[in-house]
């Protein structure tokens, strides 16, 4: 079976007529408003399917537990015991897990029974084998007893026929048992985003390279790959273009043709050298999206030959922040696993800080003895605060004094999906 989803509109970046500064959540609105996914679905098997995302609903085939069986090793009789001493002879034989007894337990009678087997005709109740005496012929234990007691009734945990994980899920290792448990061996989901990467700047040079004075290492690069793989995507690396239109058109070019979505690093703002914000304008389909957020305002969205391009600022921590804040939910989308929103928490801030009003602030956090401590630099290249993070802190869009102990919201880069 095959799924294909209609393309992208041209226009779907396009802002509201009028608007200057757009505050992050009208931002996000309008990406989770104007994208869907792009991913055609296949059917794997579950060795390739974790961190995959369910294209179909997947239903049970068999229930779980596929029928009654004892939760404990003891002995099975039918009916509940009333407090007191009781005897009850031993049936011959036993049921164990995958090596069913094959009789019917006759009333008043007791069979030995372990873990996960199957409950005998004639058995509804399970007596702990701790709680019982036995000479070989009866058992003697305390009452009183449940009926039922010990013993899980078929489908407790799920009935055959129902929905066990909706489209849209991205599967967790759990849900790999859960759908091996319900008879399931196969399951159809999207095929992996593709996500191309691409560096720009005649300054960047590759790692191992001898660099000249004016050039730096490329760290977007390596970071936004990674990124792209914790995130369960297909990466195609562009490896780095210089400033020069030709040769990143043709890069563009050559993303689009690879991949579903391109992330561009560098040049996303409006000087001389920002080429990725000029090509996209010249394209016709370029939205540059003002954000007032810190760091990251110049986000460059648009669209080549069909293909929607981020492109995010240069600057390392900005970069990040604006892939997991917006390229984060955004593919997602595209993926097929819909809009999701970070997880985040109240805690107590280890900090003081004085906030402008007018834009959404995000700091690299991390949490010490149950308070948010952040980084001692708000620098957009300082690299090293983003080893040190484990979350960022998320100021509002209003003005905001915090001091110790003042709530304010950490989301960990968990909530993210980024380790
Ligand atoms: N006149 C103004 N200048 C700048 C503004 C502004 O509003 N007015 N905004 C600043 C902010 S904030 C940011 S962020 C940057 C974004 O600019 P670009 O996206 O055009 O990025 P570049 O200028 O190409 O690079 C910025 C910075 O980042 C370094 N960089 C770029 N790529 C990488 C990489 N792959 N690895 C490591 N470092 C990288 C680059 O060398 C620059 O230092 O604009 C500000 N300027
Ligand atoms: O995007 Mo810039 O790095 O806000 O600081």
């Amino acid at each position: 079976m095959t799924l294909t989803p209609p393309p992208l509109s041209n226009d779907c970046f396009a802002l509201p007529q009028g608007v200057d500064w757009t505050p992050v959540d009208q931002a996000l609105a309008l990406l989770e408003e104007r994208l869907g996914p792009v991913t055609s679905a296949e059917t794997v098997s579950l060795s390739e399917a974790l961190g995959r995302v369910l294209a179909e609903d997947a239903v049970a085939l068999r229930s779980n537990p596929p029928q009654p069986n004892t939760a404990v090793d003891g002995y099975g009789f039918a009916g509940g015991r009333p407090e007191g001493t009781q005897v009850l002879p031993l049936q011959e034989g036993r049921a164990a897990a995958g090596v069913p007894y094959g009789g019917t337990v006759p009333q008043g009678h007791a069979i030995r029974i372990l873990t996960g087997a199957a409950l005998p005709e004639g058995v509804d109740t399970v007596v702990l084998e701790e709680d019982v005496r036995t000479d070989g012929q009866s058992i003697a234990f305390n009452g009183p007893l449940k009926q039922g007691a010990n013993t899980r009734k078929a489908g407790e945990d799920v009935n055959a026929g129902e929905v066990i994980l909706r489209r849209g899920r991205v599967l967790t290792p759990a849900d790999l048992a859960l759908t091996s448990a319900t008879g399931l061996n196969s399951l159809v989901v999207r095929q992996r985003l593709r996500v191309a990467v691409i560096s720009t700047g005649d300054e960047l040079v590759e790692p191992g390279q001898a660099a000249r004075d004016g050039q730096i290492y490329d760290a977007n690069r390596p970071m936004l790959l990674a990124l792209m793989q914790q995130f369960g995507f297909a990466t195609v690396d562009m490896g780095r273009i210089q400033d020069d239109r030709a040769a990143l058109a043709a890069a563009l070019d050559q993303a689009a043709a690879q991949a579903d979505v391109i992330l561009t690093s560098g040049g996303a703002s409006a000087g001389d050298e920002d080429h990725v914000s000029a090509l996209l304008r010249e394209s016709g389909a370029m939205q540059e999206w003002r954000i007032a957020l810190k760091p990251g305002r110049p986000l460059a969205l648009g669209m080549w030959q069909g293909t929607p391009v981020f492109g995010l600022p240069g600057n390392p921590v900005a970069a990040l922040v604006c892939t997991l804040v917006f390229a984060r939910p955004a593919m997602g989308l595209l993926a097929g696993a819909g809009w999701s929103e970070p997880q985040g928490f109240e805690v107590p801030a280890a900090f003081s800080k004085r906030k402008k009003p007018g834009r959404r602030e995000y700091l690299r956090a991390r949490m010490r003895s149950g308070c948010a401590e952040v980084f001692k630099s708000e620098g957009s290249g300082r690299i090293s605060g983003l080893s040190w993070a484990e979350g960022l802190v998320e100021l509002p869009d209003g003005a905001m004094d915090v001091a110790p102990g003042d709530p304010v919201r950490f989301i960990p880069f968990a909530s993210f999906c980024m380790g």
